[in-house]
């Protein structure tokens, strides 16, 4: 079966919507698929459907969700039909999860055999510096959103993505737009063991972070 479900996760701050901008701008079948959320809107176009909590219980009690998540106190929820939409005008749909949202995403009969993942990463110091830079986070609500990344990286770190790459160069969009057009010489650029050692990599690094 055709892999038309992209999925692209990561720890918070290391460019995935950033990546899937440039995936968007690259081709025109690629369509990002838009998630529910109780957050807050940061202002930058980040692309979500805000709902009110209240809201997103009410849709989840209705069985609108493919499957939905809780990360940093706030709800986040992949919406069937926006899905299936996507997919139905013959487009390749793009999603932004995290690596809990990919696992409901294979045990899901419908979408489970089109789905091929990428998972994100870079060094601590990086993505510290990258959220700082965004200016989207207080100290504290930058800290926890570090802190989440550190379970994220482990269970990612399992060997449930099909590539991972370092986002560091500049090139993400580009190599995968290659895996997606077929490209076999495309690898990834660490295995599921070294990036279980991002994982600990960051844990060390928010720890140190408290005790400045
Ligand atoms: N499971 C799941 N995770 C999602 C969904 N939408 C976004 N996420 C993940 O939720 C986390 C927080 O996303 P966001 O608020 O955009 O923060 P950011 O990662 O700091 O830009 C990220 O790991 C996203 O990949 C969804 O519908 N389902
Ligand atoms: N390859 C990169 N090099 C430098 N800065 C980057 C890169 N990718 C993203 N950024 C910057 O890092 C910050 C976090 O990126 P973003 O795409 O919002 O991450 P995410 O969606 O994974 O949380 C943004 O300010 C973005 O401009």
């Amino acid at each position: 079966m055709k892999k038309n479900i992209i999925v692209i996760s990561g720890p918070s701050g290391v460019g995935k919507s950033t990546v899937i901008k440039e995936l968007m701008k690259r081709s025109f079948v690629i369509e990002q698929s838009m998630s529910d959320t109780t957050r807050s809107p940061r202002g930058n176009g980040d692309f979500y459907r805000f709902i009110s909590r209240k809201q997103f219980f009410n849709n989840l009690k209705n069985g609108l969700y493919v499957e939905y998540n809780c990360y940093s106190d706030n709800y986040y929820g992949i919406n069937r039909e926006v899905l299936r939409s996507i997919l139905q005008k013959g487009h390749i749909a793009l999603i932004d999860c995290n690596t809990a949202g990919l696992l409901h995403l294979l045990a899901d009969k419908e979408f489970q055999k089109q789905i091929i993942s990428f998972y994100l990463t870079a060094k601590p110091e990086v993505i510290y510096a990258r959220l700082q830079n965004r200016n989207s986070e207080t100290p504290e609500s930058l800290l926890a959103r570090m802190e989440e990344g550190i379970s994220d990286l482990a269970v990612a770190g399992k060997g449930i993505y099909d590539f991972i790459f370092l986002n560091d160069r500049g090139d993400t969009a580009e190599k995968i737009l290659q895996v997606c057009s077929g490209n076999l010489h495309i690898k990834s650029d660490l295995s599921p063991l070294e990036l279980s050692d991002f994982s600990i990599r960051q844990k060390e690094f928010c720890d140190k972070l408290k005790k400045e």
